[in-house]
């Protein structure tokens, strides 16, 4: 009886000591997403940081108007321009010692490394997941076949509350009625205004407007 007793309260303990197991790995969850919210805080201006806040929000709103996983889509928005205030020469440095591939065009222009970088460098706080370091590496450039959470970010990056350019009210109102094609009028906009200032488009952005128009006409 006494053995039976005995046998049930460690029976008990064991069950508590999992509970407590699974509820310190949720924890440490929560916490390392917090470790990486005051990472990025201290790692950027005041200006860029209410900027990706303004990013992640937007990216949320987005993805519950698409189902998609909203804890991913805030990390993504919140870390994507974790490298944007980096100098040149950093990147450039940064890229060479971690094997990323600086094209030619990136070489001219190095700020267009702050996404590569941005998505090696939050591995080293601890963010692993494929999809949401895709969705930092492709946030300006764009590339045919981008998966949901990179077109997620793509978009809120354009359209975040603090971007105040002209037709950006609009752009909201279109991509909340139809995400679909609201992205093919944030992917124009953009390109029209990098033509606008007579710069190079990168051809990555070229291939990502071709394939964004062949998808509008169901190709
Ligand atoms: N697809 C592209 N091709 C060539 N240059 C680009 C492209 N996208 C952005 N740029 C240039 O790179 C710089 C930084 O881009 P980005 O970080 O997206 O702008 P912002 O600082 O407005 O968010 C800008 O000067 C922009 O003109």
């Amino acid at each position: 009886m006494l053995l039976c007793k005995l046998a049930s309260i460690a029976s008990f303990l064991h069950l508590q000591e999992k509970v407590a197991c699974l509820s310190k790995v949720t924890k440490g969850d929560d916490m390392s997403n917090k470790r990486v919210q005051q990472q990025i805080k201290k790692s950027l201006s005041p200006e860029l940081y209410q900027h990706s806040v303004g990013v992640a929000e937007m990216a949320v709103i987005l993805a519950k108007q698409l189902g998609y996983d909203e804890k991913k889509a805030y990390l993504a928005g919140l870390l994507h321009d974790c490298a944007r205030d980096w100098t040149e020469r950093d990147l450039l440095r940064y890229a060479e010692k971690n094997g990323i591939e600086a094209d030619k065009f990136s070489q001219k222009y190095p700020v267009l490394l702050h996404a590569a970088v941005g998505a090696a460098y939050v591995q080293d706080w601890g963010v692993d997941d494929n999809e949401i370091l895709a969705a930092i590496r492709n946030h300006t450039l764009g590339y045919p076949g981008m998966s949901l959470l990179e077109q997620i970010t793509y978009v809120a990056d354009k359209i975040e509350q603090g971007r105040t350019y002209p037709g950006v009210e609009e752009l909201r109102r279109t991509v909340h009625a139809d995400f679909y094609q609201g992205l093919l009028a944030v992917a124009e906009q953009s390109i029209s205004y990098i033509l606008h200032k007579r710069q190079p488009l990168h051809p990555a952005t070229i291939s990502f407007w071709n394939w964004l128009v062949g998808q509008s006409k169901g190709e």
